[in-house]
């Protein structure tokens, strides 16, 4: 068995032999999507790549490890996925934080504005207890709006935001003076 064996195989299966350029040159720029001038950043080719993937979520998920957190928040419909990744790696629990309609039961809501349209953001009642220490994720922070919102949803619970984490910033839209919680939002890349 060459270069580190079966346990080097297995760690890069999982990821963990990625260096970022390694998960980063599978993101996609699309440009006009999903509408004239907007250049989208594409994350599909990187889910698709199972190593890539395992690479981006140890690499958003190793800043928290010590975080001691209760909870992992992701928001519809790409935080979804690494929101949820991020919570196994960081063996926690996860909760949706979603567009309306969607959540059975009662639910909090909050109204935001998008770099390209407006939408609403729901979390079931009771899904978060009073005092929990919770990790919002998202996939890109664009203009701002969508983590701030959640980020409100969030206060409004009364639960300890433990702090934001993106994959991708998209630094030039300035969306990170919008979070305005004190506690750190960290983004694995920045454009
Ligand atoms: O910082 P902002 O300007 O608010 O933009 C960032 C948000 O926009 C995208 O979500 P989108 O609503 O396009 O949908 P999707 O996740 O369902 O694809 C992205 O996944 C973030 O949630
Ligand atoms: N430019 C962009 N690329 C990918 N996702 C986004 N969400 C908001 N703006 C985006």
């Amino acid at each position: 068995m060459g270069r580190g064996g079966a346990r080097g195989n297995r760690a890069r299966r999982r990821g963990r032999g990625l260096s970022v350029d390694g998960f980063s040159g599978l993101i996609r720029d699309v440009a006009d999507f999903p509408k004239p001038g907007i250049l989208f950043k594409d994350v599909m080719p990187m889910l698709a790549d199972g190593p890539a993937f395992a690479a981006a979520v140890a690499a958003m998920a190793a800043p928290w490890r010590d975080a001691r957190l209760g909870a992992v928040a992701g928001v519809e419909a790409r935080g979804f996925i690494f929101g949820a990744a991020m919570a196994r790696e960081l063996g926690v629990g996860f909760v949706p934080v979603r567009k309306p309609g969607k959540l059975p039961g009662e639910v909090h809501e909050i109204a935001y504005a998008l770099e390209y349209g407006s939408d609403r953001l729901q979390v079931q009642r009771g899904a978060l207890a009073p005092g929990d220490r919770v990790l919002l994720v998202d996939d890109v922070l664009a203009t701002g709006g969508t983590l701030a919102a959640a980020a409100s949803l969030l206060a409004g619970l009364e639960v300890e935001l433990a702090g934001g984490a993106v994959l991708i910033e998209l630094a030039a839209l300035g969306g990170r003076a919008r979070w305005t919680s004190a506690s750190p939002l960290l983004a694995t890349l920045r454009y």
